[in-house]
């Protein structure tokens, strides 16, 4: 054996492309000059070699204690956030969060920013879906529009499905909060996207779930891969998305097909019976492909691949928010559960027991135990992180210059935990925005940016500005009339303490196995 390694190295041709690659290597990771400005770096220690790289894996091993780094050394000043797989990031200080909201695509771009941090053109199977978003469109307009139409939809499903999952016994029983409302929240939603019945089939289900979960480990699997060989790392670690994405496709496609057969028909005799049309997302996006006039965009797989990255969007997303809202009222005070329950059925009372958009807005302390709780408990721990795209970089208030090429973000976490934002910011007071609402000594204006979907540069949990998350109004609705049902429908046994989040890499995420003892009101 080490016969053949000496004959090995003894040869020009082996030994020649091997030190070019370890040169290569050397410059690349540890002596090329950065671009970037030179600010504190997160995460190094003084003194240590290779402090970059070496904060790099430190910041992704424990994101936590880079975020509170940032936040106590250097609140107001810009600082290098490197994190292994996600680059070295320029983070903000918070005085400078609408300065990025305000700027235009063409300095920060989101888009960019996500095509990379989700490896698009690896982890989806028709990366043009991404690159021509006109779904998103559908979001703004259509699904926000139509979210008091949906309210029957979603009430409807939404007690069914609640019901299923967390069953009608009236002795009090363990369930797991994260992995009911994943199906709660995957059939609700889907009814929203593709209808009834075809949001309960299982098989559907799954695959929205499993590829929700699969897209972002698998993208943050493959930023750590040198990018030279990712396009060869990719073909194999994609395998199971694209087997998802196929599946998905072939059991929406007889509803697509369907659904195609019969718009052609109606165009042929506008003058035939309208009744019968759906009004869900698929539909919409049908609408939307035929007016386009491009036939590539009413293929049944074009169609079913839009709405596999509407599951991808929704579903973790709202099964995290709703999670947290449950624990957190589990573990609190009966005397909250009490009061909450008490405006539900006072309210729905004075709108004769039927859920509609104005009953729902009138909760105002549903809608203050969800702000509150994704404040508490949000995902996002630093947020707005754009691409820089001006060619001549980027020059913020404070005189930092950020090159072409690099990513800014901002801290989220530490603004929706500070106390002088949020008196109390480690606790949950479910009633923290109703109380600002009703404060009459306040203009109206101020106390309406008060529910759950209103963003500002202090509250983040859905973004900020322009690109602030566009599903939020009809999540809020989804939410709240899922709560509602839930705190008037069953009875929780109360817990002294709030199973701990945990950081996974840079998100923060509810406590996926804890479980709470429920039982069926009577
Ligand atoms: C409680 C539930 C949800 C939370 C907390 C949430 C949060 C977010 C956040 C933080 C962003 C990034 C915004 C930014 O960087 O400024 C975002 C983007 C987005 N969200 Fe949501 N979201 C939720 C539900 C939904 C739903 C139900 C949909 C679809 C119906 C949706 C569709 C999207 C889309 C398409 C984007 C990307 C927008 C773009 O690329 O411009 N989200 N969301």
């Amino acid at each position: 054996m080490s016969g053949i390694i000496s004959q090995l190295i003894s040869r020009p041709a082996v030994v020649a492309p091997a030190v070019l690659l370890a040169s290569y290597l050397i410059y690349h990771l540890f002596l090329a000059p950065s671009k970037l400005p030179k600010l504190p770096i997160i995460g190094a220690r003084d003194g240590e070699w290779f402090p970059l790289l070496r904060a790099r894996w430190r910041n992704l091993a424990d994101f936590k204690s880079a975020v509170i780094e940032a936040d106590t050394q250097y609140r107001d000043t810009a600082v290098l956030l490197p994190i292994a797989g996600a680059g070295d990031m320029v983070l903000l200080p918070r005085s400078e969060i609408q300065f990025v909201t305000d700027q235009p695509d063409a300095v920060l771009n989101m888009h960019t920013q996500v095509l990379d941090s989700l490896q698009i053109d690896y982890t989806c199977t028709d990366p043009s879906l991404v690159h021509n978003p006109i779904h998103h469109k559908l979001i703004t307009t259509t699904l926000t529009n139509q979210v008091g139409n949906l309210v029957p939809d979603v009430a409807d499903e939404t007690a069914y499905s609640v019901d299923r999952q967390w069953g009608r016994g009236t002795e009090f029983h363990e369930l797991c909060v994260y992995d009911t409302m994943c199906h709660v929240i995957g059939a609700v939603t889907n009814r929203v996207f593709v209808g009834d019945p075809r949001c309960r089939d299982p098989e559907l289900l799954r695959l929205g779930m499993h590829y929700a979960k699969l897209v972002p480990v698998t993208a943050q699997f493959l930023r750590l891969v040198w990018r030279p060989v990712r396009p060869l790392v990719a073909f194999f670690a994609t395998i199971p998305i694209h087997l998802a994405t196929r599946r998905f496709e072939r059991v929406l496609a007889p509803e697509i097909e369907a659904r195609l057969a019969d718009y052609d028909a109606r165009q042929r005799d506008p003058e035939g019976k309208s009744e019968g049309v759906r009004n869900d997302f698929l539909q919409w996006s049908i609408r939307q492909a035929k007016e386009s006039g491009d036939p590539y965009m009413w293929r049944p797989a074009t169609l079913a691949g839009r709405i596999l990255l509407l599951n991808f969007a929704a579903i973790h997303t709202s099964s995290f928010s709703i999670t947290n809202a449950i624990l957190d009222l589990a573990t609190s005070r009966q005397e909250y559960i009490d009061e909450l329950r008490a405006e539900i059925e006072g309210v729905l009372a004075e709108f004769g027991g039927e859920w509609n958009k104005r009953a729902l807005a009138k909760m105002q302390k549903l809608d203050s135990v969800l702000r509150e709780s994704a404040r508490l408990n949000s995902f996002v721990t630093i947020g707005l992180s754009r691409r820089v795209v001006a060619q001549e970089g980027l020059t913020t208030p404070s005189g930092v210059k950020i090159p072409c090429g690099a990513t800014v973000t901002v801290p989220s976490y530490s603004v929706l935990q500070d106390d002088d934002i949020y008196p109390g910011a480690s606790e949950f007071q479910p009633f923290r925005f109703s109380d600002e609402r009703s404060d009459e000594s306040v203009e109206y204006v101020k106390r309406a940016a008060k529910s759950f979907a209103t963003t500002s540069k202090e509250y983040l949990a859905f973004g900020h500005g322009r690109n602030a998350c566009p599903g939020r109004f009809f999540a809020a609705n989804e939410l709240k009339l899922m709560l509602a049902h839930i705190v008037v429908n069953y009875d929780f046994e109360m817990q002294d303490s709030r199973p701990a989040n945990q950081w996974f890499g840079l998100n923060r995420v509810p406590p996926m196995k804890a479980t709470i003892r429920v039982r069926r009101r009577l």
